[in-house]
């Protein structure tokens, strides 16, 4: 059998459930690493937190929360060709998808969707016909996006958000738990509520 070799790179929480999915689907998972010299073990693994050694490393997969982490990480390290995809998780073969994401238990994802790379699809989001989804979004837990919903890069849907169909989200905005988008939201702002309104600007940090 083909052994396939992950390195991880992230070891909060998020990168627990991403540990699990990468059990679940039989990877080998070579080394953990985290820039936080305080953080020294995850679930039952050592973790490294000398990233110089992680730029000769193949395969390494992105287990950071933080949207815009995961794109600098890109752009530094030989990245995973493939996505952790959780066995539950329910995909249209007619859904087009990068490389780096992971998809979370209990997903859905109906026909003709396309998703970039290095995404995240939380547990139990919902994401129906047509959806785009560009690169480092996050679509939180329980996130339901009705038809033609276009997610711009880096962008996060906060857990239980819904947002109704033919919306576009601009790139790096955040939408509030619990809210429900019924117009389009610019790039780099933050919206909460129902009907969702912006609150605020973004700060990339
Ligand atoms: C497995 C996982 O854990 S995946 C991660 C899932 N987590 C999420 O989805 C979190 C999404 N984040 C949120 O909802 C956040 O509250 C944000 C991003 C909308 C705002 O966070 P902050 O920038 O820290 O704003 P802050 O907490 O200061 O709130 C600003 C105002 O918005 C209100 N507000 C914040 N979030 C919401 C919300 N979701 N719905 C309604 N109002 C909200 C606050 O009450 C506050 O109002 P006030 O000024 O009248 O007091």
């Amino acid at each position: 059998m083909e052994i396939k070799n992950i390195n991880i790179l992230g070891a909060g929480g998020h990168a627990k459930v991403v540990i699990e999915i990468a059990e679940e689907l039989d990877y080998k998972i070579n080394e953990i690493y985290d820039q936080n010299p305080e953080v020294s073990k995850i679930l039952d693994y050592n973790v490294s937190n000398n990233l110089e050694t992680l730029t000769e490393k193949e395969n390494v997969f992105f287990a950071l929360g933080n949207n815009f982490n995961r794109k600098s990480s890109s752009q530094k390290y030989h990245f995973a060709n493939f996505n952790l995809v959780h066995p539950s998780a329910i995909i249209s073969t007619r859904t087009k998808i990068g490389v780096g994401n992971v998809i979370m238990a209990g997903v859905v994802i109906n026909s003709s969707v396309k998703i970039g790379s290095h995404c995240i699809i939380n547990t139990s989001a919902c994401i129906d016909h047509d959806c785009e989804i560009e690169d480092f979004v996050h679509i939180s837990p329980n996130v339901a996006l009705a038809g033609n919903v276009k997610i711009k890069e880096g962008a996060q849907v906060g857990i239980g958000a819904s947002v109704k169909q033919n919306i576009t989200i601009g790139s790096w905005s955040v939408i509030g738990a619990g809210a429900v988008v019924i117009n389009d939201v610019p790039e780099n702002v933050v919206v909460v509520g129902n009907p969702a309104k912006i609150i605020k600007s973004v700060v990339l940090k």
